[in-house]
């Protein structure tokens, strides 16, 4: 679904910085051989997420769902002089593929690319962080919210992608599935929640972009 008019988004999207050489192979290839291409972030999200990160200027990220690694490299455009990315996702089979992206944008280094179960994972991972994408199973959102939150700074971003999950969150019919109910429950916990400010960005499928007080 998209959201607004394609000729606006042809406008927006031609008068903002384009994708690096090495971004736009990835969304090729991402588009030529890898299933659901769809859920990479693209050219106007990875360029907001480079921008948000460039704000921030994180000394540390972690992203939770890396799939081919495009809006990993997009945020650490923004890291700090030293600063580290940890990714997580549990798809093994484009490790090599992801690897050899990170290694061509010389980032071999900043970005640690962990494979697993990130619910098994994150308990593992030290804090603080300063920034954390949460882009892996819906089902699993407000989870992640929460297995995070402690390992969050304050005055640190969670941000959380698709929470407009292609329209459905203000669908009318009376028969929600279950990654709809999901997103609802935690666009609404989190909105909820005393100990964040929030503001839903309606960038691609929806930015849920939270602060920790
Ligand atoms: C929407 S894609 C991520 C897209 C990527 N962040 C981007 O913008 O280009 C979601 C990814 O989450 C991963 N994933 C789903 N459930 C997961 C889990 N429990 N642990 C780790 N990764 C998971 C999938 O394998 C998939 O690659």
């Amino acid at each position: 679904m998209e959201f607004i008019p394609e000729d606006i988004q042809k406008y927006v999207e031609a008068h903002t910085d384009p994708e690096s050489e090495l971004l736009m192979d990835l969304n090729r290839e991402t588009h030529a051989k890898v299933m659901m291409p769809r859920m990479l972030s693209g050219h106007l999200q990875g360029r907001a997420l480079s921008m948000i990160s460039h704000m921030i200027k994180p000394s540390r990220i972690l992203e939770i769902g890396t799939y081919t690694g495009y809006s990993a490299l997009c945020m650490a455009e923004g890291l700090a002089e030293g600063g580290k990315l940890i990714t997580l996702d549990k798809n093994e089979e484009l490790e090599e593929m992801v690897r050899g992206y990170f290694e061509k944008a010389g980032y071999t280094n900043a970005i640690d690319f962990r494979i697993g179960n990130a619910i098994e994972l994150i308990p593992e991972i030290e804090g603080p962080f300063d920034l954390v994408f949460i882009d892996a199973d819906k089902a699993n959102y407000y989870n992640y919210f929460k297995l995070v939150f402690e390992k969050v700074r304050s005055g640190g971003f969670i941000i959380a992608d698709n929470v407009l999950w292609s329209g459905k969150v203000v669908q009318t019919e009376k028969k929600i599935d279950k990654d709809t109910q999901a997103i609802l429950d935690f666009n609404r916990l989190t909105h909820e929640d005393d100990r964040v400010e929030n503001v839903l960005l309606p960038i691609r499928d929806g930015l849920m972009v939270l602060r920790k007080k």
